[in-house]
């Protein structure tokens, strides 16, 4: 066996019942054969890849709070500090009731190549809880983000480890988790990214993901001289993620015509109207509404139950919700109906079956940790303002945005040609992230 299926087998080993983080280890180490092949012989010496798949520490703690009605609820909290060869782990938390510590692995292995490809000084990291934030009120949200951080707080910093947001994270329990570290250490440093303006947070980063990762689609069309105007986009999720590439799109002449959520989805061929989208998310938050609200204001929409966006026909598919949102029979449709591109907003939403069929049939592909990396990015953008204790107006961070987005691009496709996979921006984007960490990773020693 060679040293890439060795590594990928103890990973299953030494992690069972962790399904996402092998998948996340295969998908990388895998498309990355040609360069480890080239230099097993040094990287085994090293145990180079072992060390690579083993977090530098796992946290898991106990996260008690008192709800509403005066019951103790006890949620698990997370934090997996996965490798700081770049810089600070640096990686969101996410709040939902699915999250495992696998799920956390698979997260923060994806970022440290992520954050590798936006040529900033950030290591990779992850975090979260099993705590579902719907529905709960703002005094049960603060409640468990208070407890969340007096464990947390020991193990971060702005130097050390910096979080943000992800699934169930957004400003609010950004400022509660702020609140309390400051509360605890006395200190206002950059600890958090994704915070409110009024504190220290950065224009832009709300929008950064979502714009970024449509920077990066436009950079991967142009490369191959499609043109974005008058494209039918379908998009899944309506978080943060999916509202803000909805809006970009929009603003370049694409066409978004689909958005869901964990029980529906939209279709609206006139476009999605993305300030309504605002309000409905906002409501959701708070009421534990449904994506119908926005079927209800706008004539022009459909809503169906279930999952059914990439049934819709379109010429780019851009998956924002969450991991394995789109497998191997969505890949068959999008490609029946003619789609040229797909680009994941999301962390990990095709399956590698599915990543494979729509590669295999011609179509662009981004993979997430090339073409999400803006949110992370705009978060460094964000500590470095913190750091000049300065803030920058949203034209600059824009600005910055973008040609961090189409440096990974080019970076990316520079990667896959250099190894003769032209076009397949999967196997570049692995071995351009990968090299930068090998590289630091050599020069820091046997740590
Ligand atoms: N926020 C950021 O800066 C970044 C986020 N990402 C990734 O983007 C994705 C979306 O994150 P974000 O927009 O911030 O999160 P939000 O919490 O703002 O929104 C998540 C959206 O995805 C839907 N969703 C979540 N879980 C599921 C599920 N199991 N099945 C179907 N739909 C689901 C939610 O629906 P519902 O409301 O019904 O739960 C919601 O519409 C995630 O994969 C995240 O890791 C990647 C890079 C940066
Ligand atoms: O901004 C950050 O640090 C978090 C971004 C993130 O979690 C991601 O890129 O998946």
């Amino acid at each position: 066996m060679s040293y890439v299926d060795d590594v990928i087998e103890l990973t299953v080993k030494q992690n069972p019942s962790e399904p996402e983080f092998h998948q996340a280890v295969k998908e990388v180490l895998e498309s990355l054969r040609v360069v480890i092949e080239a230099n097993e012989e040094e990287y085994k010496k090293n145990a180079l890849l072992e060390r690579l798949v083993n977090p530098e520490r796992q946290l898991k703690f106990r996260v008690p709070w008192v709800d509403d009605n005066g019951q103790v609820q006890v949620n698990t909290g997370y934090r997996v500090q996965f490798n700081s060869a770049i810089g600070p782990y640096k990686g969101g938390l996410r709040f939902h009731p699915s999250v495992n510590v696998g799920i956390i692995k698979f997260l923060g292995f994806e970022q440290i190549f992520k954050n590798s490809l936006t040529g900033l000084a950030i290591g990779g990291g992850k975090g979260g809880s099993d705590f579902d934030p719907k529905g709960k009120s703002d005094r049960e949200i603060m409640a468990f983000c208070q407890s969340f951080m007096t464990e947390l707080f020991k193990y971060i910093g702005a130097d050390t480890d910096v979080p943000a947001g992800d699934i169930g994270v957004g400003g609010r329990e950004i400022g509660f988790l702020y609140g309390q570290y400051k509360r605890i250490r006395g200190l206002s440093e950059g600890v958090l990214t994704g915070k409110a303006l009024s504190y220290g947070g950065s224009l832009a980063r709300t929008e950064a993901t979502g714009y970024g990762l449509l920077y990066f689609t436009d950079a991967m069309l142009k490369a191959n001289d499609i043109d974005i105007k008058g494209k039918t986009i379908a998009v899944s999720g309506a978080g943060n993620v999916a509202i803000y590439a909805i809006e970009k799109a929009q603003q370049l002449g694409g066409n978004p015509v689909t958005c869901s959520d964990s029980t529906g989805w939209i279709y609206d061929p006139e476009g999605i109207d993305v300030e309504l989208l605002k309000e409905v998310k906002e409501v959701k938050e708070v009421k534990r509404a449904r994506l119908t609200e926005y079927a209800e204001a706008r004539p022009s929409a459909e809503y169906h139950e279930g999952k059914g966006v990439w049934s819709v026909k379109c010429d780019i598919a851009l998956p924002c919700a969450t991991q394995n949102e789109l497998l191997l029979d969505d890949a068959k449709q999008l490609v029946a109906n003619g789609v040229v591109a797909v680009a994941e907003g999301a962390n990990m939403p095709t399956s590698i079956e599915a990543t494979e069929y729509l590669q295999d049939n011609d179509v662009l592909f981004g993979p997430g940790k090339a073409s999400n990396a803006g949110g992370v990015a705009t978060s460094a953008l964000e500590m470095a303002q913190n750091s000049q204790r300065f803030s920058w107006d949203f034209d600059k961070v824009d600005k910055r945005l973008k040609v961090i987005m189409e440096n990974i691009f080019a970076n990316v496709d520079e990667a896959a040609k250099t190894y003769g996979f032209e076009k397949n921006y999967v196997v570049g984007a692995n071995i351009a992230g990968f090299e930068k960490v090998v590289d630091a990773m050599n020069a820091q020693g046997i740590v």
